[in-house]
């Protein structure tokens, strides 16, 4: 089976900081994966390269394949036409929503891509458009929401709507970037509970990076995390240990990142699986 991310040898460099170093690994179609590790690690840099945002270090043997498509090669990024950039959906933490727009139009605002340039340069959306979008505004359980403005939503309604608008664009792929780090306890395992759903049930692919890896182990099978640029650990969730979050996050109380105290007696303490040095 083709993978759906496909990176190897990334490397990114801010200056004299190399953000990325050597990055591999590859996304099966359907996966559900946390992106995880401390702040400044570089997860956001790594979904960023993952739809052309950023490129790879120039020169570099960097290769970054999406949906079968090469994004980048040797530092350099391809656009790819609009069909194939609406494969992949993007969500992020400060939800990227048209405020003054009513939610219905957020939503609509996924299908600009697959419409005609002309229509969509005029916004008009047609019935089975509309139709598609109170659709996915229903499985995200919004719906009545449909002509409140955006700004007037809560977090979680908002990152709702971001979702809708992921799925009337059909997005195979979706790519989340700390979806849940602005919303309150309730918001948040709501949000990453819809994103386990739409994921299970139509085949889409996820990854999603997470602050709090109690959400990581609740809704994902499998973590990539990242430590000082470098791929720290890539494998079950189950093999996720306590110990290992410990060195992770450099023996940062667990608390901090979410873990509960009675899901840490269950952990299991399996060998294998780390990737880098510890500490
Ligand atoms: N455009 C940029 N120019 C310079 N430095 C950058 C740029 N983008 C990111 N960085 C740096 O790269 C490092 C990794 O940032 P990144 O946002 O990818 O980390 P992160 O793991 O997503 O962190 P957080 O969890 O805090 O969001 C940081 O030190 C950041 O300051």
């Amino acid at each position: 089976m083709t993978p759906v991310i496909k990176v190897s040898m990334l490397s990114k460099t801010f200056g004299a900081r190399r953000v990325l170093d050597q990055i591999g690994f590859e996304v099966a179609p359907g996966e559900r994966v946390a992106l995880i590790g401390p702040s400044g690690a570089g997860k956001s840099t790594l979904l960023r390269q993952l739809v052309g945002l950023s490129h790879p270090d120039r020169g570099s043997p960097a290769r970054v394949e999406v949906l079968g498509r090469a994004l980048s090669r040797a530092g350099r990024v391809r656009r790819g036409s609009r069909a194939e950039r609406l494969r992949t959906g993007y969500i992020f933490q400060q939800f990227n929503l048209a405020g003054r727009l009513n939610v219905l139009t957020n939503v609509l605002i996924g299908r600009l891509g697959a419409m005609p340039r002309m229509r969509a340069l005029c916004g008009w959306f047609c019935a089975d458009e509309r139709r598609m979008a109170l659709d996915a505004l229903a499985r995200v359980g919004i719906d009545h929401l449909a002509g409140q403005r955006a700004n007037t939503l809560s977090g979680g309604q908002m990152q709702r709507v971001a979702i809708a608008r992921a799925l009337v664009q059909d997005a195979e792929l979706i790519l989340a970037d700390e979806p849940i780090a602005s919303l309150d306890p309730r918001a948040a395992r709501e949000v990453m509970e819809i994103l386990e759903r739409v994921s299970r049930e139509d085949g889409r692919t996820l990854l999603v990076s997470l602050h709090q890896v109690d959400y990581a182990r609740r809704h994902c099978e499998r973590a990539i995390a990242l430590k000082d640029g470098r791929l720290y650990f890539d494998g079950p969730i189950g093999e996720l240990t306590d110990d290992r979050l410990e060195s992770l996050y450099d023996n940062l109380a667990l608390d901090a990142i979410g873990v509960e105290r009675d899901a840490r007696r269950r952990a299991l303490d399996v060998p294998g699986g780390m990737l880098g040095a510890t500490g």
